[in-house]
């Protein structure tokens, strides 16, 4: 049997990793988002997934009780979408089940069934869990469309009602313009959150209709002198309560799902446009209608104004097809003049359009935060003179605002709602657009008090890595209403309005509660109906009689109040994991509906958040079908190797691509670590010298290390210690022994592994317990606790001690790569003792931004000789490295006897039996003249 295989049948056969409240352990509480299982696992789970795992297998070993539940999501479209696509008979897809995930012919087409997928691929992902030794306690496991899942969802959806934080209300949402359903980013292919922007249209009447420019910059239209249209594209003319306007055909079927009443009544092509001119609606001016290839039928209208002075786009393509171009500025930035696009574009002269592009951002930026606006009034219809006074000499955010105002009051134009982050696919393929849903319910999280509650949250909340707080401030800033039921999918119904199905973003915010009685509901038998509002009422928040409870519901009393006691044993949640995909949406909504639900001492204390496992430069994803299959992973190369590759190749925060030349160096590595231990009796040495000190104090000082790098989840530094600089220190060590012409001390080594088997556990579990084994311990060493290492036994002394042999080490070597002759002996002249005390006052004068003459002063050297040795002393203090600084001002002691310690070591290194350590007064001055530094001996060498 595999030692993977060997390993997880124990603890699962020992039920290790079951987590039962004990009054006399501190307990921590972690999950990781439960998964979605309409494929299997790819490689990107495993790295969030294993990143949890490796933390909660720490904190086990750290002393804490370490509960890690798990369940399967099942609510929404991703499971019924991926259905249809089979049922479709999608060749791409059904090729990567058959081909990549190497699924039975059998069972693709049974796929069909969304609950087959469902039940089918939670297996599989168990299974992969399973396999990659995620230390899960499975009798918490429950799916989201499990009877007694939806009496909580149901209990948490009329307490947040009864809030008044869902509404029904009219809101624009994002939609998928084929199924007719909102969408989220669970909804959407690479899952991306479709960011709701508003543009303002500006009515440009001309004889065709009124063209709707749309802009994000409404303040620039006084200087807008053309319109610009698309010539390839078509444009439809619509009716909007009986008024005539013109859009791009695109814009018009994607602008009927937000403008009742919108008709098509024909469609021209774009080139017809331009024979037309229009009216600008504020300056009465009338500007042509011109052609311009980069004009996203898309994006708004299809129609854009041109405003030379303030968009790079619009000054370098109007100078391309306009030889007389008339500048009008409107905005002025102190110091950079009136007109920032077309100084910059004739600037920086750029070559296509992703130089536009980054010019557009840059003018953009700059005229949002420094631009003031300038006297626009002398440029307006006579008539609106009066009211638009005001603008002048406003910063651009306050004009941006009045000038929309007064746009639509005026009905000279109204607001659009865009996707801002388009394009953003829906699941099903289709792009998705704005829809403003009418008398819908939604998650009110645009709701002030919520906000502020979420916010509360967001101060007590530790994030790793820490930078990520910013983005859920940022998050709750903008978030608004958001709907919260679908007609379509698996899921619990709203209780109040049962042809809604609750959402997957919605129904998977305080799910970790749940895990807390999981398996008490299945092992008391407890029925779907037993679970009532008030039981969950009592369970969650401790509101109620338990005795009335018991006696509606036929629950025994003691049952109920255990539960309550388990789940006050557990929450709050420790901390929660996931891929950083969940931050804008799922992780925030995690904060909100938990600060909405639970007394302050109850919300999350902890959010831990990793990057991408990347495959062709995008987020490894079953939507974009980019993946490598986790469980063909772990048969290619051991669940430890993927795991310490996934996990430890990049910072916390940042994405990866997966390696193949990693996880093979990480088999080499491992491979050499069983080598060792396999050697282990051989060494019978059993001096504690020089060497063996050395090692210890080294390896103390990594599980020091070590601790501090896992308690902020840098795995990364973690396992460079555990796995390279440690097997660095034994080669080392074994250097340093046979220098002295002896064994390896095999009781320190076998003491120093057993630790070191324990630094590893958390990364490579399955290697670890056989480690264990091997060296003689027949417990589980996931259970063993992890090292604490008190700094007192680190020996900085010994340490710097030989860091200082090594530099002169390599100091010789360097001399003698160019060394003619064969070198017979060395002769290493120390400098006089008292010139270290010297250099410590030199650090010092350095360390405070002194002079020279401060050293001279406090030493009063005794002639030139003297003077010129402190001079380079002194130069020394100036470069000299943060070891050797340590070592001197930190201990007092004599250079010789340093040296004398490193003699042999030398002498081994060098293959030199001949070295003698003698002072700087010993050098023949008539041979030689070398001068002798503290800490930096001169070297003869002969
Ligand atoms: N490529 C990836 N790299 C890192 N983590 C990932 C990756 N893909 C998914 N995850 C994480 O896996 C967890 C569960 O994801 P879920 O089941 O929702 O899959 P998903 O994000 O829908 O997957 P996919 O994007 O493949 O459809 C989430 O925490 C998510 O962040």
């Amino acid at each position: 049997m595999k030692i993977s295989e060997k390993w997880q049948k124990e603890w699962e056969n020992k039920r290790v990793f079951d987590a039962t409240p004990d009054p006399n352990k501190k307990k921590f509480f972690t999950t990781i988002a439960f998964p979605y299982p309409n494929s299997p696992f790819h490689l990107g789970h495993g790295r969030t997934y294993v990143t949890g795992d490796i933390y909660a297998r720490y904190m086990r070993m750290r002393g804490y009780n370490v509960l890690f539940p798990m369940a399967f999501h099942y609510t929404g479209t991703p499971i019924i979408a991926m259905a249809d696509d089979v049922a479709k008979g999608d060749k791409e897809l059904i090729d990567i089940f058959k081909s990549i995930y190497e699924i039975p012919d059998d069972v693709i087409s049974k796929l069909v069934d969304p609950l087959f997928m469902a039940n089918y691929f939670k297996e599989e992902i168990k299974q992969a869990m399973k396999e990659i030794g995620l230390s899960i306690d499975w009798r918490r496991e429950f799916t989201t469309i499990d009877p007694e899942f939806s009496s909580f969802i149901i209990w948490q959806f009329r307490k947040l009602q009864e809030k008044g934080f869902i509404v029904r209300d009219t809101h624009p949402v994002g939609w998928c313009p084929v199924h007719h359903i909102p969408v989220g980013m669970h909804d959407t292919k690479g899952d991306m959150e479709p960011e709701i922007g508003e543009f303002v249209l500006i009515y440009f009447d001309s004889d065709m209709g009124i063209l709707p420019v749309a802009t994000l910059r409404p303040e620039t239209v006084f200087g807008a002198i053309a319109v610009w249209v698309n010539p390839h594209e078509s444009y439809s003319i619509v009716e909007i309560d009986g008024k005539k306007y013109v859009m791009s055909e695109k814009a018009s079927s994607k602008l009927s799902f937000q403008i009742d009443n919108l008709k098509v009544i024909t469609v021209v092509k774009g080139s017809e446009l331009v024979k037309h001119s229009a009216v600008n609606p504020i300056t009465g001016k009338e500007v042509p209608i011109i052609g311009a290839n980069f004009v996203d039928p898309l994006t708004g209208t299809g129609v854009v104004m041109s405003v030379p002075a303030h968009a790079p786009f619009d000054y370098f393509y109007l100078k391309k097809t306009k030889s007389e171009l008339s500048i009008i500025s409107v905005i002025r930035v102190e110091g950079m003049g009136e007109t920032l696009a077309k100084d910059l574009v004739e600037k920086s002269n750029p070559q296509n359009d992703n130089d536009l592009k980054k010019l557009t951002e840059q003018v953009y930026r700059i005229e949002y935060n420094k631009g003031v606006m300038i006297d626009i009034t002398k440029l307006v219809k006579p008539e609106y003179v009066e009211e638009l006074k005001p603008l002048v000499n406003l910063p651009v955010p306050a004009a941006r605002q009045k000038i929309t105002e007064f746009i639509t009051q005026k009905g000279l134009g109204r607001k659009i709602y865009e996707i801002m982050n388009r394009p953003v696919y829906c699941r099903c393929g289709n792009e998705v657009v704005v829809k403003i849903l009418k008398d819908q319910w939604f998650l009110d999280y645009g709701n002030q008090e919520w906000k502020d509650l979420a916010r509360k949250s967001i101060e007590s909340i530790r994030f790793i890595p820490p930078e990520i707080k910013k983005d859920f401030e940022f998050v709750v800033d903008w978030l608004q209403k958001r709907a919260c039921a679908r007609t379509r999918g698996l899921g619990t119904p709203l209780p109040w309005d049962k042809k809604w199905i609750i959402e997957s973003l919605s129904d998977s915010t305080i799910y970790m509660a749940f895990y807390t009685i999981a398996h008490r509901l299945k092992e008391h038998k407890l029925k779907p109906s037993q679970l009532t509002y008030e039981f969950w009422e009592y369970i969650m928040l401790g509101n109620g009689n338990p005795d009335e409870i018991s006696k509606i519901s036929g629950i025994p009393v003691e049952v109920i109040k255990a539960m309550r006691d388990e789940f006050l044993y557990w929450y709050p949640l420790d901390v929660r994991h996931s891929g950083k995909d969940l931050v804008p949406n799922h992780l925030s909504f995690f904060i909100f509906n938990h600060a909405a639900i639970f007394p302050h001492q109850l919300w999350p204390k902890g959010i831990a958040v990793n990057g991408f496992v990347l495959y062709d430069g995008k987020k490894m994803s079953k939507s974009l079908r980019n993946i490598v299959p986790l469980r063909k992973a772990i048969r290619m190369y051991s669940p430890d190797v993927i795991r310490i590759a996934l996990t430890t190749n990049a910072d916390i925060g940042s994405d990866v691509n997966f390696s193949d030349s990693y996880a093979k160096s990480i088999i080499d590595t491992l491979k050499n670590y069983y080598d060792l231990l396999e050697k282990l009796k051989e060494f019978k040495g059993e001096d504690e010298g020089f060497p063996e000190k050395w090692l210890k104090s080294k390896f103390y000082q990594m599980v020091i290390n070590v601790t501090q790098y896992m308690d902020s989840l840098d795995l990364r530094s973690s396992s460079n210690e555990i796995l390279y600089n440690f097997s660095s220190y034994i080669n080392e060590y074994f250097e340093l022994v046979r220098s002295e012409g002896r064994e390896p001390n095999g009781k320190l080594l076998s003491q120093i592994l057993q630790i070191w088997i324990k630094l590893l556990s958390p990364f490579a579990p399955h290697f670890a317990e056989e480690l264990w084994h091997k060296i003689g311990k027949n417990t589980l060493v996931s259970l063993e606790s992890w090292p604490i290492i008190d700094q007192s036994n680190v020996d900085l002394f010994i340490d710097l001690t030989h860091t200082y042999h090594r530099k002169l080490l390599n100091d010789i070597q360097a001399i003698l790569s160019v060394y003619k002759d064969t070198p017979k002996s060395i002769k290493i002249f120390v400098a006089n003792k008292e010139f270290l005390n010297v250099l410590r006052d030199a650090i010092n004068i350095v360390q405070k931004g002194g002079q020279l003459r401060q050293l001279m002063e406090i030493h009063k050297p005794k002639g030139k000789q003297d003077a010129r040795l402190y001079q380079k002393i002194y130069e020394e203090a100036r470069e000299i490295d943060d070891d050797m600084k340590k070592l001197v001002t930190n201990f007092d002691f004599d250079e010789k006897d340093l040296l004398d310690k490193g003699l042999k070591y030398l002498s081994y290194k060098l293959g030199i039996k001949e070295i003698r350590i003698l002072d700087a007064s010993e050098m023949d001055r008539t041979k030689y003249n070398k001068d002798a530094l503290p800490l930096r001996p001169a070297i003869i060498i002969e």
